[in-house]
């Protein structure tokens, strides 16, 4: 089962479920085409007007998108690319787009997500981890869900040192609705190892992921 549907679950439990792609439901395109047609008569609209005609496949289909997260597992989008290196330097990705969906209102959580990790004996692909930031942002999230997945599948993973994963997002659940508050955003961390138990290490990571790149 999936992790957003499984509380019950360890963080260790978590990232061994990870490694398993997850397969959809037996609910047939058919169902989830109907259930939105039903949303939209639910809304007032006329779902048979050309303009709506195909609107539950594409809807359906963004939603599959947007979730597609559920399908991806931690062993695929690996592909081995976990390598031995005598390393033992801070190694931090930054500024990794991240487009997920809240899973209170299912509309978009936009934002980044600074990862960092310091190597104890093996490395990773660097692309591999924005795709783990992918993989866990295609699923209906809480932000701190999200971010302590991404932490914890790096340190289950590497067993590094330490693991640091800042993530920043604005919701639209609270832009365009609701509290309705534009410009507002969320910052939440997960700190692993010596990020959590050596404030100079996590303070030289806050200290990278606030400076500018001499490129831009
Ligand atoms: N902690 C956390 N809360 C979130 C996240 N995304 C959405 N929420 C919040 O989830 C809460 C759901 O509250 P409810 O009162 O059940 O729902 P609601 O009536 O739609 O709430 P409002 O957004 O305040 O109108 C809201 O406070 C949202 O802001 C997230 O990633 N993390
Ligand atoms: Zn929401």
């Amino acid at each position: 089962m999936t992790l957003s549907i499984r509380p019950d679950l360890t963080s260790a439990d978590q990232v061994l479920s990870s490694f398993v792609a997850q397969k959809r439901p037996k609910v047939t395109e058919a169902e989830m085409m109907q259930a939105v047609r039903t949303l939209l008569i639910g809304l007032g609209e006329d779902p048979d007007r050309e303009g709506l005609k195909d609107t539950p496949k594409r809807v359906m289909k963004a939603l599959q998108f947007l979730t597609k997260g559920y399908t991806e597992s931690l062993d695929e989008l690996l592909n081995g690319a976990v390598f031995t290196e005598d390393a033992n330097e801070m190694v931090l990705v930054r500024d990794i787009d991240i487009f997920s969906s809240c899973e209170h209102h299912i509309l978009p959580i936009i934002g980044r997500a600074h990862v960092a990790y310091i190597p104890n004996g093996k490395v990773i692909g660097l692309s591999k981890i924005a795709r783990i930031c992918e993989m866990y942002a295609r699923r209906l999230q809480v932000q701190e869900r999200l971010t302590t997945q991404i932490a914890d599948a790096l340190q289950g993973l590497l067993k590094p040192q330490g693991v640091a994963v800042v993530v920043e997002a604005t919701h639209m659940c609270m832009v365009m609705r609701g509290v309705q508050k534009p410009g507002s955003w969320t910052v939440s961390s997960a700190m692993r190892g010596v990020f959590a138990e050596d404030y100079r290490t996590r303070e030289e990571f806050m200290n990278l992921i606030r400076h500018n790149a001499n490129f831009h």
